[in-house]
């Protein structure tokens, strides 16, 4: 049966599951499910900074923060009939206050379509009362489970320009027709299409992420270095994840007081042998049970 699992901590989500009951996210065996770090693997979410994009901590705090169930939210645009979900909301408190002075109210809805797809829809509004607009960088860290990094390749990213997180954040040029992995790779690619493949020839399965709201994507895999120096991260376990990250980074979004922000996240996982190991986007939309417009 399909299923998700979310955690109030970090308003994250540790698992999702096809209907045999598999796990399709990657969370590390050594990964801690309570503060102070992040869970390792799932769904993190990096808001209200990515990275080291400013002055708060790595991928900023709401990774870090205890989420409340969000009893009555306002009503979503996206009809939500047949989708099981829950409603999360994330306000500032005294502390996070000090570290960074706006007002918000963040709600997160995580829903399962009656397909299986795994819904993320964040919606961030500006609650200042001092008239002050604030900017925000964000990513949905998705860690993919995979059989092996050597039999994945990435596409829907070719040909486009990214930042290089390992020479400087220098630009390049995406030269390959898939990303594929041989070493550490860490990149921000800019102005993405709003669906990706990871295509994992081993499982035959293609993990198909849809987004809207979110430019940009980051492709990470630490490789066996980084892993060692990670304490919640086992050394070989490089092998089976990958991270595709749908981003807003380049452009830090703007919210003036009253206004608010979307960014959702769909994860499809489909078998690649129905499409004969090509993958065609459009005829994936169109086997979705959501339609394309409630995405982008
Ligand atoms: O260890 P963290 O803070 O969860 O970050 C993991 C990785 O997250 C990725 O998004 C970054 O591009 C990497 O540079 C970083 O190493």
């Amino acid at each position: 049966m399909n299923s998700k699992k979310v955690y109030l901590y970090g308003g994250h989500v540790t698992s999702w599951k096809d209907e045999h009951g598999d796990e399709l996210l990657f969370v590390s065996n050594k990964a801690i499910f309570k503060p102070p770090k992040a869970i390792r693997g799932g769904i993190p979410i990096c808001f209200p900074q990515f990275s080291n994009f400013g002055n708060l901590e790595q991928h900023g705090f709401a990774r870090n923060r205890i989420w409340t169930i969000d009893t009555d939210p306002p009503p979503f645009p996206v009809p939500t009939s047949n989708t099981a979900y829950v409603d999360l909301i994330l306000k500032p408190t005294e502390e996070d206050l000090k570290i960074w002075p706006h007002s918000f109210e963040y709600r997160l809805r995580v829903a399962l379509s009656p397909g299986g797809d795994l819904m993320l829809t964040s919606r961030i509004r500006n609650t200042n009362a001092d008239g002050k607009s604030f900017s925000f960088t964000f990513a949905y860290h998705t860690y993919f489970k995979i059989s092996d990094i050597s039999e994945v390749r990435v596409e829907g990213l070719e040909t486009l320009d990214y930042l290089d997180n390992l020479q400087d954040r220098s630009r390049f040029t995406e030269q390959g027709d898939a990303i594929v992995f041989e070493s550490e790779l860490d990149r921000i690619y800019l102005g993405t299409p709003s669906k990706i493949a990871i295509i994992d020839h081993e499982m035959k399965r293609t993990f198909v992420v849809r987004k809207g709201g979110l430019p940009d994507a980051v492709v990470w895999n630490p490789w066996d270095k980084k892993a060692k120096a990670m304490s919640d991260f086992g050394d070989d376990e490089y092998k089976r994840m990958v991270c595709v990250e749908a981003a807003a980074i380049e452009k830090p979004v703007t919210l003036k007081p009253g206004e608010e922000w979307t960014g959702k996240l769909e994860l499809s996982a489909v078998p690649s042998s129905y499409y004969s190991g090509q993958l065609d986007p459009d005829r994936v939309i169109q086997d979705s049970s959501v339609p394309e417009d409630s995405i982008s």
